[in-house]
């Protein structure tokens, strides 16, 4: 049952510890059929690197019940469920703790535009969510993640498909896409720039001017559409 998109999720997941953004078992990828009916998910604690398609996870995107697969699946599954819920242009979710976009979720920062790399992918700042509250971690912490991250979507205006991504206050980051392939893609990005910002922010704190009007125009020439990067 869903052989290719098995082994599309397989793929996007093995990209993970390739390009460095997870380390052991951490992070996971998913994959939605063209039916919108089923979630294909890493097994959950599953080593990468005897891992196979076949081990990945099929779970109903209705009801998160597994009905293929001899693993649990991945324990951010209903983060997932959530987003594939709300937004039915996404066909592929990744979560990462990699390392620089990990260090700006644990302390609660937005991460700002500092450059054209950036504005290549992401509308403007990528925001991090609030802090969630102790009812929303204590009932069901993915669900809420899911929530979360959504509200804080709509807070900053910022469709999905313009914002690719977003940090999880004190957890880390999520991405998504088209498919799982360019889930993985930006999340690759979204390290790289977290990993840049850090040391940009130290030489030159606040963006200039000239730096947003720059930006604004790459991303009106990339994306026909005009974006805020000044400084929140
Ligand atoms: O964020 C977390 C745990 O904090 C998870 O994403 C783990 O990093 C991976 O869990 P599984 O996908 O293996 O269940």
């Amino acid at each position: 049952m869903l052989d290719a998109l098995k082994q599309q999720v397989f793929a996007a997941n093995q990209a993970l510890p390739q390009h460095n953004l997870v380390t052991l078992t951490w992070g996971n990828v998913s994959g939605v059929d063209e039916t919108r009916q089923w979630v294909v998910i890493k097994p959950s604690g599953v080593d990468y690197r005897t891992m196979t398609a076949e081990d990945m996870v099929v779970v109903s995107l209705e009801s998160g019940e597994v009905v293929e697969g001899r693993y649990r699946p991945s324990s951010d599954l209903p983060t997932h469920r959530y987003l594939y819920l709300t937004y039915p242009q996404l066909g592929g979710i990744v979560h990462t703790h990699s390392r620089h976009a990990t260090i700006w979720a644990q302390a609660g920062r937005h991460l700002p535009a500092f450059g054209t790399t950036h504005a290549d992918y992401f509308y403007g700042e990528i925001p991090c969510t609030r802090a969630m509250q102790d009812a929303e971690i204590r009932e069901e912490y993915e669900w809420q993640t899911g929530a979360v991250i959504a509200e804080t979507l709509r807070a900053h205006q910022y469709p999905p498909d313009e914002m690719p991504g977003i940090l999880v206050h004190s957890h880390g980051p999520f991405t998504w896409g088209k498919d799982p392939a360019h889930a993985v893609e930006t999340a690759i990005v979204l390290e790289e720039v977290a990993y840049m910002a850090l040391f940009s922010q130290q030489l030159q704190p606040r963006l200039s001017a000239m730096q947003a009007t720059l930006l604004d125009k790459h991303y009106l020439r990339k994306h026909g559409k005009h974006a805020y990067y000044g400084q929140s």
